[in-house]
């Protein structure tokens, strides 16, 4: 079988590592780049996995996940460029950069596909976003399409919305354990132990999430269900937009769409 590297292994290298390992992965097909000789070894122990260099990695691999920060994808573009052949593949799953900065760093014929991943992959519950760069057939888009499957959904589309993309799925598993941390405060004030509104708030974030996407009902509606006339819930719900909830999602969500414009112009 084809062999994949990773390159950068903090949080999001791990859990697609881990996610591969876990969706039956050879370990020797595996190949990880990671700048931190303390995080190597303690990956290397954990998954058993080889940590080589970079410049060796991208050499051996087939497929090649780029997974440091943003601001870190010049040098180790500039890094691996003269291991790189036509017909490999560059998976990168980096905030704001854009394929046309990956293939201008690239050798001519390295197909580079763009992903925008998010955490909840490390229990297969992932959201990617993938689009393909200029010179990436559809074979190669299927490769990287698998490479994401192996941790959870997968949505093909065009790379102009990754920015927007980035501040909804990227982003915005930070949005809802902000929303988890605030109930457990709120009923921590309401006299509740801790670990009992902890409780509490965990299984009825699950619980809805997971009737948003078996019953496939509008949020609308469910909300509106749990909405009696002059009851509780419509007592919390005008204090939520008393105080423009709905409006600091949509400057939020502007904020990191704007973010990641940015972060593709190096900043
Ligand atoms: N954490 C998240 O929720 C998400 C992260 N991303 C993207 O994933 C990428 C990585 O993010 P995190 O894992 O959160 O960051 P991180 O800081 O946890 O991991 C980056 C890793 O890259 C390593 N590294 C840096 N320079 C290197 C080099 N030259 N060679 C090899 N390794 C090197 C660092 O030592 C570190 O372990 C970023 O581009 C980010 O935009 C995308 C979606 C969600
Ligand atoms: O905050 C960030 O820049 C990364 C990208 C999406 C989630 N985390």
């Amino acid at each position: 079988m084809a062999q994949t590297a990773i390159l950068g292994a903090g949080v999001m290298g791990e859990t697609l590592l881990s996610g591969l390992v876990r969706a039956g992965r050879r370990v020797d097909h595996l190949l990880v780049g990671e700048k931190r000789e303390e995080r190597a070894r303690e990956l290397e122990d954990r998954y058993g996995v080889a940590v080589v260099g970079n410049r060796e990695a991208a050499e051996k691999a087939d497929t090649i996940a780029l997974v440091v920060k943003p601001q870190d994808m010049g040098d180790v573009l500039d890094e691996i460029a003269p291991a790189l052949r036509p017909g490999q593949l560059l998976v990168s799953l980096a905030a704001g950069i854009t394929t046309a900065f990956i293939e201008s760093r690239v050798p001519e014929g390295v197909a580079v596909v763009r992903v925008m991943p998010n955490t909840p992959a490390l229990v297969d519950e992932g959201m990617a976003a993938i689009s393909p760069g200029s010179h990436c057939s559809d074979e190669h888009l299927a490769e990287a399409e698998a490479l994401m499957a192996s941790v959870g959904k997968v949505l093909r589309i065009p790379e102009r919305q990754q920015d927007a993309v980035t501040a909804i799925s990227g982003s915005g598993p930070a949005y809802i354990f902000f929303v988890v941390e605030s109930m457990i405060e709120a009923g921590v004030h309401l006299g509740l132990p801790r670990s009992t509104a902890t409780d509490l708030v965990v299984q009825t974030v699950v619980g809805s999430a997971k009737m948003l996407r078996e019953t496939g009902t509008h949020p609308t509606v469910l909300r509106e269900q749990v909405t009696s006339p002059a009851g509780t819930t419509a007592a919390a719900l005008r204090e939520l937009e008393i105080h423009k909830v709905r409006a600091a999602f949509l400057a939020a969500m502007e904020a990191a769409r704007d973010r990641s414009r940015a972060l593709a112009e190096g900043s």
